[in-house]
């Protein structure tokens, strides 16, 4: 089961079923809420996904929004219908406070998109009174245009296509036309997120660039993939947010919803837009869904047109409604810093070679000389021999993308407290208090009197003596180099684990 965040009783739902057209000019929407149960929406929603359902869930119960419309309804700045659209989407929103305000998931059946005026007016303002003014709703407007146009931009005069700007108070009502949209039914456009636009007037495009409306366009879905997009959608929205999904069928292609009043060619597969209703579903903030612009007349050829639509519609409400856990494996993306990262492992193995190669001939002088291998000869051998192994490793789990943090951290920390300690000995004996090399070193070697000069044994063994000294200073330096290093290594890992949450 998927625990919903601000839902009270996440098993009932409200139904709101419009049968409602005068948001635009096609009759037919009307009768989408009827064919939808008719289609058997209603009783897989209570068998098979076991909701109880409560509010308009006979078939007839879609008339009653559009009972008693006013007779005479002349444009008003140019809308069409004003004032049975506003009559409707206020009865509306009063039903989809109501069963917001119980703490339901609301889910309302259309009808054209303007009456998404009235469930996102209902929706917001219970979300505000249960959660404090505080919090504002977020809205998922999944549909081929983005209906934000005022009555002052919009070309056609079809309400269907301004919900937005009225819900968003970028158009202001006044009177009996949407004089009932009060500032606690407001949406903020900070939090309104578009998925599937292609087809956007150009009044609307000055309006979403101007306020900076999160938009996700097909290109958008072409370029990075559904499941990208939802990611960055959510992202923008916060997970701290109820979510209201208003989805127009028309975003989908019409080849999978060909009956909805205004097509556009190049939409969403169904398994797109199913995927953004499960998403969503998953988030575990969605407080209410609309599904609108199913428009069974509109079938042009066929009757199996008019059906996939429908089905297509039931699909899409039975996936932003099931219930059902889904094993999520979180999967990590840790950014490395690629140069660096690099630049750490060239010059960490010419540290660690170096040290090798620089003891191995040590150990071989000592057994020439017949003297004792002291300890940390080979202990030196195996810190660096460890440290190139780690740098292979490394590049294995690279291969493998799966080089984690905490391997690292974990990997450079063990090397790092071995590195010191041979650092701690190697410095002792260059400067330690007894018959210290560097002192020798400086006595016999770069400090003899007079230098030897010619090719005599005695230059050969001076020439010797020097070599193992610069070979002692170079050791020394790269220990500490390598020690630098490995404390650095630790503190990209911890950025990269860090940048992840
Ligand atoms: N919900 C819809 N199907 N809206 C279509 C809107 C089309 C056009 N942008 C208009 O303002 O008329």
């Amino acid at each position: 089961m998927i625990e919903s965040k601000f839902l009270t009783t996440p098993s009932d739902l409200g139904i709101i079923a419009v049968g409602f057209s005068g948001g635009q000019g096609k009759a037919g929407v009307d009768t989408a809420p009827t064919a939808l149960i008719e289609a058997g929406l209603l009783t897989q929603l209570s068998d098979d996904l076991g909701y109880t359902l409560h509010g308009d869930v006979s078939p007839t119960a879609s008339t009653v929004y559009t009972a008693n419309l006013p007779a005479h309804d002349p444009p008003v700045r140019g809308m069409k219908n004003p004032r049975a659209v506003s009559s409707v989407t206020r009865r509306i929103a009063e039903q989809a406070y109501a069963h917001a305000r119980e703490g339901r998931l609301v889910l309302t059946l259309g009808g054209d998109h303007s009456i998404a005026i009235g469930t996102v007016a209902g929706s917001a303002k219970a979300v505000r009174e249960r959660f404090g003014g505080g919090k504002d709703m977020a809205v998922i407007w999944v549909d081929a245009h983005a209906d934000i146009n005022t009555p002052e931009t919009s070309g056609s005069g079809n309400v269907h296509g301004m919900p937005v700007s009225f819900l968003s108070g970028l158009a202001k009502g006044e009177g009996e036309v949407f004089g009932w949209l009060g500032e606690e039914e407001r949406i903020s456009l900070r939090k309104l997120v578009y998925i599937g636009l292609r087809d956007v007037d150009v009044g609307e495009k000055r309006i979403l660039r101007e306020n900076g409306v999160k938009a996700f366009s097909m290109f958008d879905i072409d370029r990075y993939g559904i499941g990208r997009v939802m990611e960055m959608a959510l992202a923008h929205i916060g997970n701290d947010t109820p979510i209201h999904l208003s989805f127009d069928v028309d975003a989908l292609d019409p080849m999978w919803a060909p009956s909805t009043g205004t097509p556009v060619r190049g939409g969403l597969t169904l398994r797109e837009g199913d995927f953004i209703c499960e998403y969503v579903h998953q988030t575990g903030s969605l407080v209410a869904v609309d599904l609108v612009e199913v428009n069974p007349s509109l079938a042009a050829d066929n009757d199996l047109a008019a059906h996939e639509t429908v089905r297509a519609g039931c699909s899409l409400i039975r996936d932003s409604l099931t219930y059902e856990r889904r094993v999520v494996e979180r999967v990590h993306k840790y950014h490395w810093p690629a140069v660096q990262l690099n630049l750490w492992m060239l010059v960490m193995l010419i540290a660690s070679c170096l040290i090798i190669g620089v003891f191995a001939s040590f150990i071989q002088i000592q057994q020439i000389l017949l003297l004792p291998i002291p300890w940390y000869f080979p202990y030196y051998i195996t810190v660096a021999s460890l440290t190139v192994s780690f740098i292979l490793l490394l590049l294995w789990l690279i291969f493998q993308r799966r080089l984690l943090p905490s391997i690292v951290m974990i990997g450079g920390f063990v090397l790092f407290v071995l590195w010191l300690v041979g650092l701690v000995v190697i410095s002792i004996q260059l400067w330690g208090p007894s018959a210290s090399v560097s002192s020798n070193c400086d006595l016999y070697v770069f400090g003899a009197d007079p230098q030897p000069r010619g090719q005599s044994i005695q230059t050969l063994a001076w020439l010797a003596q020097r070599a193992i000294c610069q070979s002692w200073q170079a050791v020394f330096a790269f220990g500490l180099l390598g020690g630098i290093f490995l404390l650095w290594i630790m503190v990209m890992a911890y950025q990269v684990f860090a940048d992840d949450s």
